[in-house]
């Protein structure tokens, strides 16, 4: 399980650690690990050219130890102080390690600096002139977990001075909103991220996490003085301990049957899909009911389908059209757990209250709770939580990185699936699988979220790196869910 702790639980964990711990040491411990991370993006430290971007805080502490290592190492580090305050221990081992510290020109009108001239005096200047080659990467340690979101003038002029040079962010991509993974109105796009102790929620939720690039966590033994994590993202093996497996004496009703109510004569696409979905092999049974010609194609497709009856969930909603309000409601008249998707959710608070995944993407939510779709996109855990809370039923909020929202406010975080998901139909088969797992007995919850992984990872079985086409991530699954089982 990847855990994203939020910052406050950081620096509870942090303190009782540091506690233990003589002074300075979970600095060393990081910056240890940022520079070992550093060498190994950049192949090597001898020769290579480094700058540090260094706020006023211990985030730049963390760059300045590390550019302190690599210097050792026989880097070219140059660090580029954006305050008058920087870690001075940082400052100091940097300097004795043969590092080189630039500061801002004060004269230099406030938001020239690093612009035009960089704002450096004429001697830093005339320094320049012999390192003017330019840099192999940058460290972002402008700030850490103490910083707000968005950038102060100075970081944003020095970041347009190295456009183009990759950036390895210190702990996370400064400028995001570390909690709410909500950017500011600047802020850094790295390529990697180094973070400690434990993940954040901006390093696994867009759209931050797209900032963050690749995310490569530095232990530093904080995990005993953790506490739960209201933010985590399930890996294969969680996955694996969640799949319904059946009982030696199981038979088809004891593993659970799923019932699909999607697809009609306009759009019969999304019943076979829903079904297929539906059809992965985790229920003992799956029934379709909807209109007679869908009815047929289903059976034509998929012969061990069968029609109406008892299930222990339903699947209700996509291309049902006008009629999702009565499939809605009758599928409620059973009183089982149930996927509502697409056409049903403009009418979810029928299922206010029930064991119910709600299954909309940016644009659906938005609909739902009366905000612009951009909105919903800019802030996706925050709607995600609250429609969760007022619905009082999971949310399972699609996009690259999906999320799942319970009432209580834990998410889960989608991270299997390949940008080639995007295809048509392939909410159809999630919905499916999702409502084959809630018939087995798994808790909405495990149920949307195993499932959302399960999609995204046979997506990209499919894929192998091309296009995917909606039935091929539903034919992936068995194969994919064997492999699980016995890996
Ligand atoms: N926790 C751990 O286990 C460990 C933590 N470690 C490290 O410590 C980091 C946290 O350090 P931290 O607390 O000193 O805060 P940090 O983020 O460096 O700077 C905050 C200062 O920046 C400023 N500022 C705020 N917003 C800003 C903005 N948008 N743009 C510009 N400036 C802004 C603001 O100052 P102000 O501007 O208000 O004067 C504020 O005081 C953490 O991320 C990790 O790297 C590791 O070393 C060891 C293990
Ligand atoms: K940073």
């Amino acid at each position: 399980m990847i855990r994203a702790h939020t910052v406050e639980q950081v620096r509870e964990g942090e303190a009782a650690l540091m506690a233990t711990l003589p002074g300075g040491a979970l600095m060393q411990r990081a910056a240890y690990g940022l520079a070992h991370a550093v060498v190994d993006y950049l192949g090597g430290a001898y020769g290579r050219r480094v700058c540090l971007l260094v706020g006023s805080g211990d985030n730049g502490g963390d760059a300045l130890y590390a550019g302190a290592v690599l210097a050792r190492r026989g880097a070219y580090v140059e660090a580029w102080l954006l305050s008058e305050n920087a870690h001075p221990g940082g400052l100091a081992a940097l300097r004795q390690a043969g590092g080189r510290t630039r500061g801002l020109d004060t004269s230099s009108p406030s938001g020239s600096a690093y612009s035009t001239s960089l704002g450096w005096s004429s001697r830093e200047r005339a320094q320049r002139a012999t390192v003017s080659r330019p840099f192999d990467v940058v460290l972002d340690g402008i700030v850490g977990i103490g910083g707000r979101a968005g950038l102060k003038p100075e970081a944003v002029a020095a970041l347009d001075a190295l456009a183009g040079v990759p950036v390895v962010a210190v702990d996370v991509p400064s400028g995001v909103d570390v909690d709410t993974g909500e950017l500011g109105d600047s802020s850094v796009s790295a390529d990697v991220t180094v973070t400690f102790g434990t993940h954040k929620a901006a390093l696994l939720v867009d759209p931050a996490a797209q900032a963050a690039g690749a995310v490569h966590l530095v232990d530093i033994g904080l995990d005993p003085h953790l506490p739960a994590a209201p933010v985590e993202a399930l890996q294969a093996d969680d996955v694996a301990v969640l799949l319904p497996t059946p009982d030696p004496d199981a038979h088809k009703y004891t593993r659970g049957v799923v019932g699909v109510r999607a697809g009609s004569a306009t759009y019969p696409g999304a019943g076979l899909l829903s079904v297929a979905g539906a059809s992965c092999g985790l229920a003992g049974m799956v029934r379709y009911v909807g209109d007679r010609e869908v009815l047929d194609l289903v059976r034509a497709a998929h012969p061990e389908v069968v029609g109406g009856g008892r299930v222990q969930a339903w699947v209700v909603g996509s291309g049902s059209a006008d009629g999702a309000r009565g499939t809605l409601e009758e599928a409620l008249a059973d009183d089982v757990p149930l996927v509502v998707d697409a056409d049903a959710l403009a009418h979810a608070d029928l299922a206010r209250g029930c064991p119910a995944v709600l299954t909309p993407h940016a644009g659906e939510l938005a609909a739902m709770v009366g905000a612009d779709r951009a909105e919903v996109e800019a802030r996706p855990l925050a709607h995600a939580r609250a429609a969760a809370a007022t619905y009082d039923a999971v949310v399972l909020l699609k996009g690259r990185r999906t999320l799942v929202a319970a009432p209580d406010g834990r998410v889960r975080v989608t991270m299997s699936g390949t940008p080639w998901l995007a295809t048509a139909g392939a909410g159809d088969v999630l919905g499916g699988v999702v409502g084959a797992l809630l018939a087995s007995g798994l808790t909405p919850y495990d149920a949307a979220s195993a499932g959302s992984w399960l999609h995204g990872a046979a997506a990209t079985l499919a894929s192998r790196g091309g296009p995917v086409v909606a039935g091929d991530v539903a034919h992936a699954l068995p194969g994919l869910i064997s492999a699980l089982l016995h890996p």
